[in-house]
């Protein structure tokens, strides 16, 4: 029932482990047929020098950034042109060969890890910026493009795309997870900024979700099938073209950070900020622990207290207007040690550390890696769900930085773990767990925008109902009957 790289899993972990890991895996198998005429079979289409079936490099592609066990491919493949990953999807659906996307590897749910062997598809290759429509405010896009690189290529246009998970990872690939990050209050996440995506499907035809070329702001022209792509986390076809918005470099960009006493006040002024209408680009939580961490990592000297870092874009005239506003609401609750952060080197100093949070985490334990947490709830439920998440920490005796793009309702906890100490990752994972069902239990979700992988299958079904999650697997037997597209994720 179990794949090799799974029992060998299983025998390694825990007994304690075993009920949460038994229903985790519990998806069936099947096995995978990479034989070495289906090799040359590869070798004909992307050339000997595009196909691995190395250690070394099955292993570099068998993991994400996560916590989830290794996952090894059998072979991988790399792609360098559409009509490689046309072929290459062909020939593993005519052999029903598992087929695994996979864009940087920074994703956070294990998206990437093999479950059952099969064929990695790497598309790093096919880095080519195709087009950016300044006037329009667009870009088109080939899957091996980084969302940093993306943004260096933009500079002189004035443009820039905002989209920013703390990882440089590839423009598909946060497509594939519907990525977002700090910037989403402001600018949407991924679901809000694909305009058109090129995807070849499991059986090697290529369509674009909004017709070939489309790129309108708006359409009512049938189903969204873009948005059914974005998030489907290589379970529906390879993503081998984004077309994304993109938007004006502000012309002034102020950046701030301030504490509170609570939990309740730090929400109570994103609230009211929000009520007021004011633009917010960022809106960041760090809890205490959190600016501890941070304070020790990126040699910051912040009071440890519960804190808001915020920014403002726009233009120069009325700028300060918002801030001072901004001002008065933090005065009002409570808040102190306000702080402005104007010049572009200490913004990006700044932000630079917020995005290595979860690094700066792990130098609280030596040794350990992280496990990280991703839940969203209607922002009004966001202090009662941080404060319980905050007593479950403190009774579980484990360390857990707090971290959230509160504006959004969404927060993580970066748990450092050292993995070999079973103890501590069971009631790890118990949290991670509970935070889940707490968040559902508020109107909330199981992930804001890490996505389920292989980790969250079964609260996806929680979330949904057994009938909605039923409606999404028609739509996977829709695209992909013989299920090779990415097998053991999102579904149990
Ligand atoms: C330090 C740090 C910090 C963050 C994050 C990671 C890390 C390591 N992330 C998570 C991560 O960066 C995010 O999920 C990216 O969208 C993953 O993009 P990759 O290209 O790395 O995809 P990766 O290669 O990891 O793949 C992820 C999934 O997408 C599929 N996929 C990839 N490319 C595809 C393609 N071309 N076609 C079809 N399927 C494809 C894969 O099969 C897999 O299921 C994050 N995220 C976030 O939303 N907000 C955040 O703040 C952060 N912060
Ligand atoms: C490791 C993750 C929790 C990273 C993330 O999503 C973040 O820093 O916002
Ligand atoms: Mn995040």
């Amino acid at each position: 029932m179990f794949s090799r790289q799974v029992k060998q899993f299983l025998k390694r972990s825990s007994s304690t482990l075993w009920p949460y890991l038994q229903r985790n895996y519990g998806a069936p198998s099947r096995q995978a047929k990479v034989t070495n005429d289906f090799v040359s079979s590869l070798k004909s289409i992307v050339g000997d020098k595009n196909v691995s079936t190395a250690d070394a490099v099955r292993e570099q592609h068998g993991h994400d950034e996560s916590h989830h066990e290794i996952g090894l491919p059998d072979v991988v493949v790399f792609a360098e042109s559409v009509q490689h990953v046309s072929e290459v999807s062909k020939l593993c659906n005519d052999n029903v060969v598992s087929l695994i996307p996979f864009g940087s590897g920074t994703g956070l749910e294990g998206g990437v890890n093999a479950l059952e062997g099969g064929v990695c598809l790497d598309v790093t290759k096919m880095d080519e910026i195709i087009e950016v429509n300044a006037e329009d405010f667009d870009c088109t896009v080939r899957p091996g493009v980084m969302r940093i690189g993306l943004n260096n290529y933009l500079r002189d246009t004035g443009l820039f795309f905002p989209i920013d998970p703390g990882a440089d990872a590839s423009v598909c690939g946060m497509c594939a997870t519907s990525a977002s990050g700090t910037n989403a209050v402001r600018y949407g996440t991924m679901r809000e900024n694909v305009l058109n995506l090129e995807v070849v499907l499991p059986d090697g035809r290529v369509i674009d979700t909004a017709g070939k070329g489309r790129r309108t702001k708006k359409t009512s022209a049938g189903y969204n099938l873009t948005n059914l792509f974005v998030g489907s986390e290589g379970t529906l076809g390879t993503i081998t073209k984004a077309t994304v918005r993109l938007y004006g470099v502000p012309e002034k960009t102020i950046s701030a950070v301030c504490h509170f006493n609570s939990v309740q006040e730090a929400v109570d002024t994103v609230v009211q900020v929000l009520q007021c209408g004011i633009p917010m680009a960022k809106l960041e939580f760090l809890d205490d622990v959190a600016i501890e961490a941070f304070n020790k990592f990126s040699k910051f000297d912040m009071t440890v207290a519960q804190s808001l870092f915020l920014e403002f874009h726009g233009p120069a005239l009325g700028l300060e207007d918002q801030f001072n506003t901004v001002k008065e609401l933090i005065d009002m609750n409570n808040g102190f040690g306000l702080k402005t952060a104007i010049e572009a080197d200490e913004r990006n100093k700044l932000w630079k550390a917020r995005h290595e949070m979860v690094w700066a985490c792990c130098s609280l334990i030596p040794g350990s890696k992280p496990y990280s947490t991703d839940v969203c709830v209607p922002i009004s439920h966001l202090p009662d769900v941080i404060v319980k998440t905050k007593e479950m920490i403190k009774e579980a005796n484990v360390i857990g930085p707090i971290v959230g793009h509160v504006g959004d309702g969404n927060f993580h906890v970066f748990f450092p773990v050292d993995h070999a100490d079973t103890e501590t990752f069971k009631k790890v994972y118990d949290i991670s767990h509970r935070m889940a069902l707490l968040a559902m239990d508020r109107n909330g979700t199981c992930t804001g925008e890490h996505g389920i992988g292989m980790g969250k299958r079964d609260l996806l079904i929680r979330e949904l109902g057994e009938e909605g999650v039923e409606a999404m697997r028609q739509v996977k037997k829709t695209f992909d009957p013989n299920g090779i597209m990415n097998p053991g994720k999102v579904f149990c």
